[in-house]
């Protein structure tokens, strides 16, 4: 089957961009899924639910739900949502249902899934950096906490096909802006992230954390490792602006908890390999906050392993 836009990774991120598809009035988007009970779960619910706290309203968001191992579309454009560390297993699904000529975005926060979707499908894939909050309460149920923007582009020419998402996305309430230099858009969000989703994993609260004195404190020491990283990648960041940055975003999502958070409390794998262990890794060993940082989320996720772990 054909279809414009598919969606891989049904969850938080890809259930809130399914919303704003269907706010343009696009119903027809294959959804795929990394389980079978969730496809059953979807059919059942005839779509996933989002609830927009923004408007203060729920909607059942029709979509085909789809099951990974089952690639049966032909899609012009597939948007990547799984977490970062589920990438290789879709890069198949991705070779099977990617029409000809079709883009590939890949949305992950971190650096690392970018590269390996570009090595295996080359200048057809884009990157993108989400700048909204969704919060996945369950399998079929999303909660979009705020944030209206997608900044996306091409890394090996410029993929004039995204302007046809931009418009789309439009329609429906979402800025999907294109660049032409993602790279600096991908790097100033790792600064965000680096910040955001480890204090709100290791405390295990809502983004808004970030904002206390102890939270700001560690938002400098690990924004000024991250400036000496991106200064050797040929970006040039200043602390007291990257920390503006990261104040104003944490403003805009105060409430959600980050895609980290999710992760320590529904006991799942983090994505701090691709994020601050990313930022440990470049600055060359020793004992960097980001390094100390990136330990404590994998004791975490060890302790969440095993039966020492408190409930
Ligand atoms: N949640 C948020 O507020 C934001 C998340 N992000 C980033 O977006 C990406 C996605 O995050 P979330 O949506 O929060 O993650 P999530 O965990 O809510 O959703 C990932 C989905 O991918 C599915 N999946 C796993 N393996 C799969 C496979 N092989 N085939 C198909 N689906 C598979 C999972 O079952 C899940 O439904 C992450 O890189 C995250 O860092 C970026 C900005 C905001
Ligand atoms: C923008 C932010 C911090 C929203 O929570 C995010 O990217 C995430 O949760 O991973």
């Amino acid at each position: 089957m054909s279809h414009d836009i598919c969606i891989i990774g049904g969850g938080a991120v890809g259930s809130t961009l399914a919303y704003f598809l269907y706010r343009a009035g696009v119903t027809d988007i294959p959804v795929y899924f990394g389980h079978e009970e969730t496809v059953r779960a979807v059919l059942l619910e005839k779509g996933v639910r989002v609830y927009d706290k923004v408007e203060n309203r729920d909607y059942i968001v029709p979509i085909i739900p789809r099951h990974y191992s089952s690639p049966i579309d032909k899609c012009r454009f597939i948007l990547n949502t799984v977490k970062a560390y589920s990438v290789p297993e879709t890069l198949r699904l991705m070779e099977k249902i990617m029409d000809v000529g079709g883009v590939i975005v890949m949305l992950q926060n971190g650096i690392g899934s970018l590269e390996l979707a570009e090595e295996r499908f080359g200048a057809r894939v884009a990157g993108g950096v989400v700048y909204f909050g969704a919060e996945r309460v369950s399998p079929v149920y999303t909660v979009y906490h705020g944030g209206r923007t997608v900044i996306a582009g091409c890394r090996h020419g410029l993929c004039m096909e995204l302007t046809e998402l931009n418009r789309v996305f439009k329609l429906g309430g979402l800025e999907f802006r294109i660049v032409s230099n993602i790279d600096y858009y991908r790097w100033l969000k790792l600064a965000l992230n680096a910040v955001v989703n480890p204090l709100t994993a290791i405390s295990r609260s809502r983004n808004s954390i970030v904002l206390s004195r102890p939270g700001l404190e560690l938002a400098s020491l690990i924004l000024a490792e991250f400036i000496e990283v991106a200064g050797k990648h040929g970006f040039r960041f200043e602390l007291n602006r990257l920390l503006e940055y990261v104040v104003n975003n944490v403003r805009s999502t105060g409430d959600n908890y980050s895609s980290m958070a999710q992760d320590v409390l529904n006991k799942s794998p983090t994505e701090i390999d691709f994020i601050n262990g990313f930022i440990a890794k470049e600055l060359g060993g020793g004992s960097s906050i980001n390094k100390i940082i990136t330990l404590m989320i994998h004791l975490i996720e060890e302790s969440n392993k095993s039966k020492n772990s408190v409930q």
